[in-house]
Protein backbone atom coordinates (compact mmCIF):
# COMPACT_ATOMS: atom_id res chain seq x y z
CA UNK A 1 0.00 0.00 0.00
CA UNK A 2 1.62 3.56 -0.86
CA UNK A 3 -1.21 5.69 -0.51
CA UNK A 4 -2.14 8.48 2.04
CA UNK A 5 -4.92 7.58 3.96
CA UNK A 6 -6.77 10.31 4.69
CA UNK A 7 -7.88 10.50 8.63
CA UNK A 8 -11.51 12.28 7.75
CA UNK A 9 -12.16 11.39 11.77
CA UNK A 10 -9.25 13.05 12.82
CA UNK A 11 -9.92 16.00 10.80
CA UNK A 12 -13.49 16.23 11.48
CA UNK A 13 -12.62 16.21 15.57
CA UNK A 14 -10.26 19.21 14.74
CA UNK A 15 -13.35 20.76 13.05
CA UNK A 16 -15.49 20.12 15.42
CA UNK A 17 -13.03 21.38 18.39
CA UNK A 18 -13.45 24.95 16.42
CA UNK A 19 -17.32 24.74 15.86
CA UNK A 20 -17.38 24.57 19.58
CA UNK A 21 -14.57 27.65 20.41
CA UNK A 22 -17.35 29.39 18.19
CA UNK A 23 -20.00 28.27 20.32
CA UNK A 24 -18.58 29.17 23.43
CA UNK A 25 -17.73 33.38 22.23
CA UNK A 26 -21.41 33.21 21.33
CA UNK A 27 -22.55 32.14 24.63
CA UNK A 28 -20.74 34.31 26.48
CA UNK A 29 -19.70 37.43 24.23
CA UNK A 30 -23.73 37.08 22.71
CA UNK A 31 -25.89 35.21 24.75
CA UNK A 32 -26.78 32.96 22.24
CA UNK A 33 -26.66 29.12 22.01
CA UNK A 34 -26.90 27.88 17.92
CA UNK A 35 -29.45 25.51 17.83
CA UNK A 36 -30.08 22.89 15.29
CA UNK A 37 -33.33 20.62 15.07
CA UNK A 38 -33.27 17.62 13.19
CA UNK A 39 -36.48 15.67 11.81
CA UNK A 40 -36.83 12.21 11.04
CA UNK A 41 -39.89 10.79 9.58
CA UNK A 42 -40.43 6.98 9.65
CA UNK A 43 -38.48 3.97 10.96
CA UNK A 44 -35.49 3.47 9.52
CA UNK A 45 -32.57 2.00 11.48
CA UNK A 46 -29.50 3.49 9.73
CA UNK A 47 -31.29 6.78 9.68
CA UNK A 48 -32.16 6.84 13.28
CA UNK A 49 -28.27 5.67 13.87
CA UNK A 50 -26.87 8.64 11.78
CA UNK A 51 -29.96 10.96 13.69
CA UNK A 52 -28.50 10.06 17.22
CA UNK A 53 -24.43 10.56 16.15
CA UNK A 54 -26.04 14.08 14.83
CA UNK A 55 -27.66 14.72 18.22
CA UNK A 56 -24.56 14.06 20.15
CA UNK A 57 -22.38 15.67 18.32
CA UNK A 58 -24.69 18.78 18.80
CA UNK A 59 -24.79 18.78 22.45
CA UNK A 60 -20.58 18.26 22.47
CA UNK A 61 -19.84 21.08 20.77
CA UNK A 62 -22.58 23.14 22.67
CA UNK A 63 -25.00 23.64 20.72
CA UNK A 64 -29.06 22.79 21.54
CA UNK A 65 -30.29 20.12 20.11
CA UNK A 66 -34.13 19.47 18.98
CA UNK A 67 -35.16 15.84 17.77
CA UNK A 68 -38.68 15.27 15.98
CA UNK A 69 -39.27 11.99 15.10
CA UNK A 70 -42.23 11.12 13.44
CA UNK A 71 -44.72 8.07 12.37
CA UNK A 72 -43.80 7.01 8.56
CA UNK A 73 -47.45 8.10 8.04
CA UNK A 74 -47.32 11.25 9.47
CA UNK A 75 -49.38 13.70 6.57
CA UNK A 76 -48.03 16.38 4.38
CA UNK A 77 -49.78 19.18 5.97
CA UNK A 78 -48.31 18.00 9.42
CA UNK A 79 -44.57 17.81 8.46
CA UNK A 80 -45.12 21.33 6.59
CA UNK A 81 -46.54 22.52 9.74
CA UNK A 82 -43.99 21.35 11.82
CA UNK A 83 -41.25 23.13 9.61
CA UNK A 84 -43.22 26.36 9.56
CA UNK A 85 -42.91 26.21 13.56
CA UNK A 86 -39.52 25.69 13.79
CA UNK A 87 -38.68 28.33 10.87
CA UNK A 88 -40.23 30.83 13.00
CA UNK A 89 -38.53 29.70 15.96
CA UNK A 90 -35.47 31.73 17.18
CA UNK A 91 -33.58 29.50 19.52
CA UNK A 92 -33.53 27.43 16.12
CA UNK A 93 -31.07 28.27 13.25
CA UNK A 94 -30.66 25.04 11.28
CA UNK A 95 -33.25 22.33 10.47
CA UNK A 96 -32.81 19.08 8.45
CA UNK A 97 -34.95 16.75 6.83
CA UNK A 98 -33.63 13.19 7.00
CA UNK A 99 -33.59 12.29 3.14
CA UNK A 100 -35.03 9.67 2.00
CA UNK A 101 -38.53 10.42 3.16
CA UNK A 102 -41.31 8.18 2.76
CA UNK A 103 -42.92 7.44 -0.76
CA UNK A 104 -46.05 9.65 0.13
CA UNK A 105 -43.74 12.96 0.43
CA UNK A 106 -43.00 15.33 -1.91
CA UNK A 107 -39.41 15.73 -0.73
CA UNK A 108 -39.25 18.52 -3.07
CA UNK A 109 -41.84 20.11 -1.30
CA UNK A 110 -40.78 19.67 2.04
CA UNK A 111 -37.04 20.90 1.66
CA UNK A 112 -38.16 24.30 0.07
CA UNK A 113 -40.23 24.46 2.70
CA UNK A 114 -37.63 25.22 5.01
CA UNK A 115 -36.51 28.95 5.70
CA UNK A 116 -33.24 28.62 3.19
CA UNK A 117 -31.43 30.49 6.23
CA UNK A 118 -31.75 27.99 8.08
CA UNK A 119 -31.37 25.25 5.49
CA UNK A 120 -28.12 23.56 6.95
CA UNK A 121 -27.98 20.81 4.37
CA UNK A 122 -27.83 23.63 1.41
CA UNK A 123 -31.10 21.70 -0.54
CA UNK A 124 -33.21 24.42 -1.11
CA UNK A 125 -33.66 25.73 -4.28
CA UNK A 126 -32.23 29.05 -3.19
CA UNK A 127 -28.84 27.62 -1.85
CA UNK A 128 -28.69 25.06 -4.49
CA UNK A 129 -29.17 28.78 -6.88
CA UNK A 130 -26.26 30.74 -4.96
CA UNK A 131 -24.04 27.86 -4.90
CA UNK A 132 -24.29 27.31 -8.70
CA UNK A 133 -23.97 31.06 -9.28
CA UNK A 134 -20.90 31.24 -6.87
CA UNK A 135 -22.46 33.14 -4.19
CA UNK A 136 -22.81 33.00 -0.53
CA UNK A 137 -25.07 30.17 0.45
CA UNK A 138 -25.50 27.15 2.41
CA UNK A 139 -23.03 24.78 0.89
CA UNK A 140 -24.27 20.93 1.52
CA UNK A 141 -22.47 19.18 4.18
CA UNK A 142 -20.98 16.11 2.66
CA UNK A 143 -19.65 18.10 -0.63
CA UNK A 144 -18.04 20.65 1.90
CA UNK A 145 -16.60 18.12 4.26
CA UNK A 146 -14.74 16.44 0.81
CA UNK A 147 -13.77 19.85 -0.10
CA UNK A 148 -12.04 20.42 3.40
CA UNK A 149 -10.43 17.44 2.86
CA UNK A 150 -9.12 18.18 -0.74
CA UNK A 151 -7.56 21.02 -0.54
CA UNK A 152 -6.06 19.98 3.30
CA UNK A 153 -4.62 17.59 1.06
CA UNK A 154 -3.63 19.11 -2.22
CA UNK A 155 -3.30 22.66 -1.57
CA UNK A 156 -4.63 24.55 -4.70
CA UNK A 157 -6.95 22.44 -6.73
CA UNK A 158 -6.61 24.44 -9.48
CA UNK A 159 -6.54 23.03 -12.79
CA UNK A 160 -7.12 19.69 -11.93
CA UNK A 161 -8.94 17.00 -13.59
CA UNK A 162 -11.88 16.39 -11.64
CA UNK A 163 -14.06 13.08 -11.91
CA UNK A 164 -17.09 12.90 -10.04
CA UNK A 165 -19.23 9.68 -10.14
CA UNK A 166 -22.79 10.02 -9.51
CA UNK A 167 -25.07 12.89 -10.07
CA UNK A 168 -27.42 13.07 -7.05
CA UNK A 169 -28.47 16.62 -5.69
CA UNK A 170 -27.09 15.57 -2.48
CA UNK A 171 -23.67 14.76 -3.45
CA UNK A 172 -22.83 14.76 -7.36
CA UNK A 173 -24.16 17.70 -8.48
CA UNK A 174 -23.14 20.12 -5.36
CA UNK A 175 -19.89 18.27 -5.44
CA UNK A 176 -18.97 19.43 -9.32
CA UNK A 177 -20.07 22.74 -8.25
CA UNK A 178 -17.52 23.22 -5.36
CA UNK A 179 -14.50 21.76 -7.49
CA UNK A 180 -15.61 24.23 -10.24
CA UNK A 181 -15.56 27.05 -8.06
CA UNK A 182 -11.92 25.83 -7.03
CA UNK A 183 -11.04 25.74 -10.57
CA UNK A 184 -10.85 22.04 -11.18
CA UNK A 185 -11.92 20.59 -14.96
CA UNK A 186 -14.81 18.95 -13.78
CA UNK A 187 -16.36 15.58 -14.91
CA UNK A 188 -19.97 14.21 -13.90
CA UNK A 189 -19.97 10.85 -14.62
CA UNK A 190 -23.18 8.56 -13.88
CA UNK A 191 -24.97 5.08 -15.16
CA UNK A 192 -25.28 6.27 -18.84
CA UNK A 193 -21.70 7.34 -18.76
CA UNK A 194 -19.82 5.13 -21.45
CA UNK A 195 -16.65 4.06 -20.48
CA UNK A 196 -16.52 4.72 -17.08
CA UNK A 197 -13.38 3.28 -16.72
CA UNK A 198 -11.88 5.43 -18.84
CA UNK A 199 -12.93 9.10 -18.04
CA UNK A 200 -12.23 8.14 -13.93
CA UNK A 201 -8.61 6.81 -15.04
CA UNK A 202 -8.23 10.79 -16.40
CA UNK A 203 -9.09 12.17 -12.84
CA UNK A 204 -6.71 13.72 -10.73
CA UNK A 205 -9.68 13.56 -8.07
CA UNK A 206 -11.68 11.44 -7.95
CA UNK A 207 -14.83 11.44 -6.08
CA UNK A 208 -17.28 8.36 -5.92
CA UNK A 209 -20.83 8.92 -4.90
CA UNK A 210 -22.44 6.13 -6.14
CA UNK A 211 -24.11 3.70 -3.91
CA UNK A 212 -22.76 0.35 -5.16
CA UNK A 213 -20.24 -1.32 -3.14
CA UNK A 214 -16.28 -1.15 -4.52
CA UNK A 215 -17.81 -0.58 -7.25
CA UNK A 216 -14.37 1.60 -8.47
CA UNK A 217 -11.42 -0.74 -8.64
CA UNK A 218 -7.82 0.25 -8.60
CA UNK A 219 -7.25 -0.06 -11.92
CA UNK A 220 -9.65 2.73 -12.62
CA UNK A 221 -7.33 5.49 -10.56
CA UNK A 222 -4.66 7.36 -11.60
CA UNK A 223 -1.43 6.58 -10.55
CA UNK A 224 -1.05 9.10 -7.50
CA UNK A 225 -4.45 10.52 -7.60
CA UNK A 226 -6.51 11.66 -4.96
CA UNK A 227 -9.51 9.32 -3.90
CA UNK A 228 -11.94 10.56 -2.20
CA UNK A 229 -15.15 7.36 -1.59
CA UNK A 230 -18.39 8.85 -0.36
CA UNK A 231 -20.11 5.86 -0.67
CA UNK A 232 -21.71 4.01 2.92
CA UNK A 233 -22.58 0.81 1.93
CA UNK A 234 -23.50 -2.01 4.38
CA UNK A 235 -22.52 -5.57 2.90
CA UNK A 236 -23.11 -8.98 4.75
CA UNK A 237 -19.76 -9.88 6.98
CA UNK A 238 -20.06 -13.47 7.40
CA UNK A 239 -16.45 -13.63 9.06
CA UNK A 240 -17.76 -11.45 11.80
CA UNK A 241 -20.17 -14.36 12.71
CA UNK A 242 -23.19 -14.90 11.34
CA UNK A 243 -25.64 -11.96 10.18
CA UNK A 244 -23.17 -9.53 10.94
CA UNK A 245 -22.44 -6.42 8.52
CA UNK A 246 -19.44 -4.17 7.58
CA UNK A 247 -19.78 -0.77 5.94
CA UNK A 248 -17.34 -0.55 2.67
CA UNK A 249 -17.41 2.34 0.54
CA UNK A 250 -17.93 2.28 -3.25
CA UNK A 251 -14.39 2.12 -3.98
CA UNK A 252 -12.49 -1.34 -3.83
CA UNK A 253 -10.16 0.23 -0.82
CA UNK A 254 -7.37 -2.17 -0.92
CA UNK A 255 -6.36 -2.03 -4.91
CA UNK A 256 -7.21 1.53 -5.05
CA UNK A 257 -4.86 2.54 -2.44
CA UNK A 258 -1.66 0.89 -4.21
CA UNK A 259 -2.17 3.46 -6.78
CA UNK A 260 -3.66 6.52 -5.60
CA UNK A 261 -1.92 9.11 -3.68
CA UNK A 262 -4.62 9.85 -1.15
CA UNK A 263 -7.59 8.09 -0.17
CA UNK A 264 -10.49 8.33 2.22
CA UNK A 265 -11.07 4.84 4.30
CA UNK A 266 -14.82 3.90 4.49
CA UNK A 267 -15.37 3.99 7.41
CA UNK A 268 -13.74 7.25 8.87
CA UNK A 269 -13.48 9.36 6.37
CA UNK A 270 -16.09 11.50 4.25
CA UNK A 271 -18.71 10.39 7.17
CA UNK A 272 -17.30 11.69 10.06
CA UNK A 273 -16.72 15.04 7.66
CA UNK A 274 -20.56 15.30 7.13
CA UNK A 275 -21.40 15.86 10.63
CA UNK A 276 -19.01 18.34 11.54
CA UNK A 277 -19.78 20.35 8.66
CA UNK A 278 -23.66 20.08 9.74
CA UNK A 279 -22.40 21.30 13.14
CA UNK A 280 -20.22 24.10 11.58
CA UNK A 281 -23.24 25.00 9.05
CA UNK A 282 -25.07 25.41 11.91
CA UNK A 283 -22.69 27.87 13.48
CA UNK A 284 -22.63 30.07 10.29
CA UNK A 285 -26.18 30.18 9.89
CA UNK A 286 -26.63 31.50 13.63
CA UNK A 287 -24.10 34.05 12.79
CA UNK A 288 -25.64 35.39 10.01
CA UNK A 289 -29.30 35.16 11.56
CA UNK A 290 -27.68 37.45 14.48
CA UNK A 291 -25.62 39.83 12.20
CA UNK A 292 -22.19 38.73 13.64
CA UNK A 293 -18.98 37.45 11.94
CA UNK A 294 -19.09 34.13 10.29
CA UNK A 295 -16.25 31.70 11.78
CA UNK A 296 -13.62 31.32 9.73
CA UNK A 297 -12.47 28.43 7.16
CA UNK A 298 -15.64 26.87 8.03
CA UNK A 299 -17.48 27.73 5.01
CA UNK A 300 -16.52 27.46 1.23
N1 LIG B 1 -20.63 9.80 3.74
C1 LIG B 1 -21.71 10.55 3.78
O1 LIG B 1 -21.78 11.47 4.56
C2 LIG B 1 -22.80 10.32 2.80
C3 LIG B 1 -22.77 9.17 2.07
N2 LIG B 1 -23.73 8.93 1.14
C4 LIG B 1 -23.56 7.71 0.36
O2 LIG B 1 -23.09 8.05 -0.93
C5 LIG B 1 -23.60 7.18 -1.92
C6 LIG B 1 -24.35 7.99 -2.97
O3 LIG B 1 -25.42 8.65 -2.37
P1 LIG B 1 -26.48 9.50 -3.22
O4 LIG B 1 -25.79 10.50 -4.03
O5 LIG B 1 -27.52 9.93 -2.26
O6 LIG B 1 -27.07 8.32 -4.15
P2 LIG B 1 -28.13 8.31 -5.34
O7 LIG B 1 -28.64 6.94 -5.40
O8 LIG B 1 -29.07 9.47 -5.21
O9 LIG B 1 -27.22 8.59 -6.64
C7 LIG B 1 -26.33 7.64 -7.11
C8 LIG B 1 -25.67 8.11 -8.37
O10 LIG B 1 -24.79 7.10 -8.83
C9 LIG B 1 -25.02 6.83 -10.19
N3 LIG B 1 -24.80 5.43 -10.51
C10 LIG B 1 -25.51 4.35 -10.12
N4 LIG B 1 -25.00 3.21 -10.62
C11 LIG B 1 -23.95 3.58 -11.38
C12 LIG B 1 -23.02 2.88 -12.17
N5 LIG B 1 -23.07 1.55 -12.29
N6 LIG B 1 -22.07 3.57 -12.80
C13 LIG B 1 -22.00 4.91 -12.69
N7 LIG B 1 -22.85 5.64 -11.95
C14 LIG B 1 -23.80 4.98 -11.30
C15 LIG B 1 -26.47 7.20 -10.44
O11 LIG B 1 -26.61 7.52 -11.82
P3 LIG B 1 -28.02 7.92 -12.51
O12 LIG B 1 -28.26 9.34 -12.07
O13 LIG B 1 -27.74 7.81 -13.95
O14 LIG B 1 -29.02 6.96 -11.98
C16 LIG B 1 -26.65 8.39 -9.50
O15 LIG B 1 -26.34 9.61 -10.14
C17 LIG B 1 -24.45 6.19 -1.13
O16 LIG B 1 -23.64 5.08 -0.80
C18 LIG B 1 -24.81 6.94 0.13
O17 LIG B 1 -25.09 6.08 1.21
C19 LIG B 1 -24.70 9.85 0.88
C20 LIG B 1 -24.79 11.01 1.59
C21 LIG B 1 -23.86 11.33 2.65
N1 LIG C 1 -31.07 15.50 4.95
C1 LIG C 1 -30.05 14.64 4.95
N2 LIG C 1 -28.78 15.09 5.05
C2 LIG C 1 -27.72 14.22 5.04
O1 LIG C 1 -26.55 14.64 5.12
C3 LIG C 1 -27.98 12.80 4.95
C4 LIG C 1 -29.34 12.40 4.86
N3 LIG C 1 -30.33 13.32 4.84
N4 LIG C 1 -29.63 11.09 4.74
C5 LIG C 1 -28.61 10.06 4.83
C6 LIG C 1 -27.25 10.54 4.36
C7 LIG C 1 -26.12 9.67 4.87
N5 LIG C 1 -25.33 10.53 5.72
C8 LIG C 1 -24.26 10.09 6.52
C9 LIG C 1 -23.63 10.91 7.41
C10 LIG C 1 -22.64 10.45 8.26
C11 LIG C 1 -22.24 9.14 8.23
C12 LIG C 1 -21.17 8.65 9.17
O2 LIG C 1 -20.86 9.29 10.15
N6 LIG C 1 -20.56 7.48 8.89
C13 LIG C 1 -19.53 6.86 9.72
C14 LIG C 1 -19.93 5.44 10.11
C15 LIG C 1 -21.23 5.34 10.82
C16 LIG C 1 -21.63 3.88 11.05
O3 LIG C 1 -20.82 3.13 11.59
O4 LIG C 1 -22.75 3.54 10.62
C17 LIG C 1 -18.25 6.75 8.92
O5 LIG C 1 -18.30 6.76 7.67
O6 LIG C 1 -17.19 6.63 9.53
C18 LIG C 1 -22.84 8.30 7.32
C19 LIG C 1 -23.84 8.77 6.47
C20 LIG C 1 -25.88 11.78 5.71
N7 LIG C 1 -26.98 11.86 4.96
Amino acid sequence: MSATIIDGKAFAEKVRTQVAAHVTRLKDEHGITPGLAVVLVGEDPASEVYVRNKGKQTLEAGMNSFEHKLPAETSEADLLALIDQLNTDPAVHGILVQLPLPAHLNSDLVINSIDPAKDVDGFHISNVGLLGTGQKSMVPCTPLGCLMMLREQLGSLSGLNAVVVGRSNIVGKPMAQLLLGDSCTVTIAHSRTRDLAEVCRRADILVAAVGRPEMIPGDWVKPGATVIDVGINRIPAPEKGEGKMRLVGDVAFASAAEVAGAITPVPGGVGPMTIACLLANTVTACCRANGLAEPEGLTA
